[in-house]
């Protein structure tokens, strides 16, 4: 049995469903279909969830919704009539949407989610409708029937692993089970939405409860690539990779998947291909627990924007017991997470993702550092970017991290900070984000394109 996640993009217009469809017809085994709100049918093109956001906010903000609720009724129209679904389902749709608008907001981020949540809901409602029309046995799968427990904070819920065995029932069902993605219910019955992304999540936790044999995820392209193909041109498609290798890259800039959704996948062994809707017959890339490596150490580099470094200097800080302790513990404070802490005698730098900054806590972070800390200096710099070589098998490898070196500084790039994680499946380059693509592509070509490449 498979469990199939299609993205905003493969359910993004009434031609792609009808691909979706297809998919789903040709294999019998693929029983459980995740799906996303549309998302964009060309690059500028809006997601139904970033359209329902603005309705949110216009709503929390007491402004005038009308024009913001019809793009996402347009949007659904449009879809709907191309798939020859009449008039009602439309109907249906918007009234979905005005009964959010007119519940009770006594959280303004859980109202957020249950608007967020509308692309996903809908969209399902829609596919399975759709697929029944067309004669496959399908339904509708409500994630509060189905029993998805997810708690947390708005918008960046986690599943609760106790719902697994309950989830576990939907591999009896004899019709095709269309799901939305993205949210769940908290055991008081809250619709609380995962992280941006999240509908990967879903298809991993049910792929994982039911024991699925494979969880596909089909997107856009033909698999994962050794580098953002936005960014490096006709990069190497990854045949196969670890689970590890692809948390770290997911982690660090790869969206093409949610880094979250390896763990279900992880640790019920269900393995994970991703595939393209608009070329199912590649094979595209399959995610396992280890994989023989031959000769290519590194298996992807990726780059991120949007980390600060916190830089605390103290003379004989090295002398002091306690001193990363309580620096970290005034992070915790502003729950705040970090990312890596390389540290020298009298210094100590941390990295920091930029979205758990405000001016504010930046303020109090650094006033406590001189009042309680001590310190002789203390300053936040922000407008960095993490370049990462991720692969299980660098650590029998000499020289990566000279090679990786070499390369940025041949593309006039300068190291503002290095770290080799303890597992060693990835070495980070911290560089200023005006040099991230350059960065990037320098790295890239010393160890995927032959007439760079050298061999230790
Ligand atoms: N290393 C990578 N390999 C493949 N795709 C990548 C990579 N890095 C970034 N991407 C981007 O991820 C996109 C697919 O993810 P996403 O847009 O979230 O798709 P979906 O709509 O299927 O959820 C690709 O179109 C590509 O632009
Ligand atoms: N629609 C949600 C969840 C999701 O997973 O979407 P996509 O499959 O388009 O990345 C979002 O935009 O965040």
């Amino acid at each position: 049995m498979k469990v199939c996640k299609f993205g905003g993009t493969s359910v993004a217009s009434a031609e792609q469903i009808m691909k979706v469809a297809g998919i789903i017809s040709s294999d019998r085994t693929r029983r459980i279909v995740v799906v996303s709100a549309p998302g964009k049918r060309y690059p500028e093109d809006r997601k139904v969830t970033d359209m329902l956001i603005r309705l949110a906010d216009a709503a929390l903000d007491n402004k005038d919704t009308g024009p913001l609720l019809a793009e996402v009724v347009g949007r659904f129209r449009l879809i709907a009539e191309g798939l020859g679904l009449g008039g009602d389902f439309i109907s249906t749709v918007e009234e979905d949407l005005m009964a959010r608008l007119n519940a009770d907001r006594p959280h303004a981020g859980r109202f957020m989610d249950l608007m967020k949540a509308a692309g996903e809901d809908n969209n399902a409602r829609l596919v399975a409708a759709y697929l029944t029309q067309i004669g496959i046995e399908a339904v509708y799968m409500s994630p509060m029937e189905a029993g998805l427990i997810v708690e947390g904070p708005a918008g960046d819920g986690m599943a609760d692993p106790e719902c697994y065995a309950r989830l576990s029932k939907l591999k009896d069902e004899s019709r095709v089970i269309v799901f939305p993605g993205f949210f769940g219910y908290t055991k008081d019955g809250v619709l609380c939405t995962f992280g941006r992304g999240g509908s990967d999540i879903t298809g991993a936790i049910l792929a994982a409860s039911t024991g699925a044999d494979m969880y596909e995820n089909f997107t856009d392209v033909d698999g994962v690539f050794a580098a953002n193909p936005n960014v490096v041109n006709n990069p190497a498609l990854i045949g196969k990779m670890t689970y590890r290798e692809m948390r770290e890259l997911a982690y660090n800039g790869f969206t093409v998947l949610h880094d979250e959704s390896l763990m279900p996948a992880f640790t019920h062994s269900v393995p994970v291909n991703i595939k393209n809707t608009n070329n199912p017959a590649a094979p595209g890339t399959l995610i396992v627990k280890e994989r023989e490596c031959k000769t290519q150490p590194v298996i992807g580099i990726a780059a991120d924007s949007g980390f600060s470094t916190l830089y605390v200097d103290k003379y004989l800080m090295n002398r002091e017991m306690g001193f990363g302790r309580r620096l970290l513990g005034i992070l915790e404070d502003e729950q705040i997470s970090f990312e890596h802490t390389p540290t020298g005698i009298d210094n100590m730098s941390v990295i920091i993702r930029n979205k758990f900054l405000t001016p504010e806590k930046e303020e109090r972070i650094l006033r406590r550092c001189f009042e309680e800390l001590k310190v002789d200096d203390a300053h936040i710099n922000s407008d960095y970017s993490m370049i990462v070589l991720v692969g299980e098998t660098m650590r029998y490898s000499k020289g990566l991290a000279a090679r990786a070196a070499m390369a940025l500084a041949g593309s006039g790039t300068n190291i503002e900070m290095i770290n080799q994680g303890s597992s060693e499946v990835s070495i980070v380059f911290g560089v200023k984000k005006e040099d991230e693509k350059k960065a990037l592509r320098a790295v890239y070509n010393e160890f995927f394109v032959p007439a760079h490449a050298h061999t230790f």
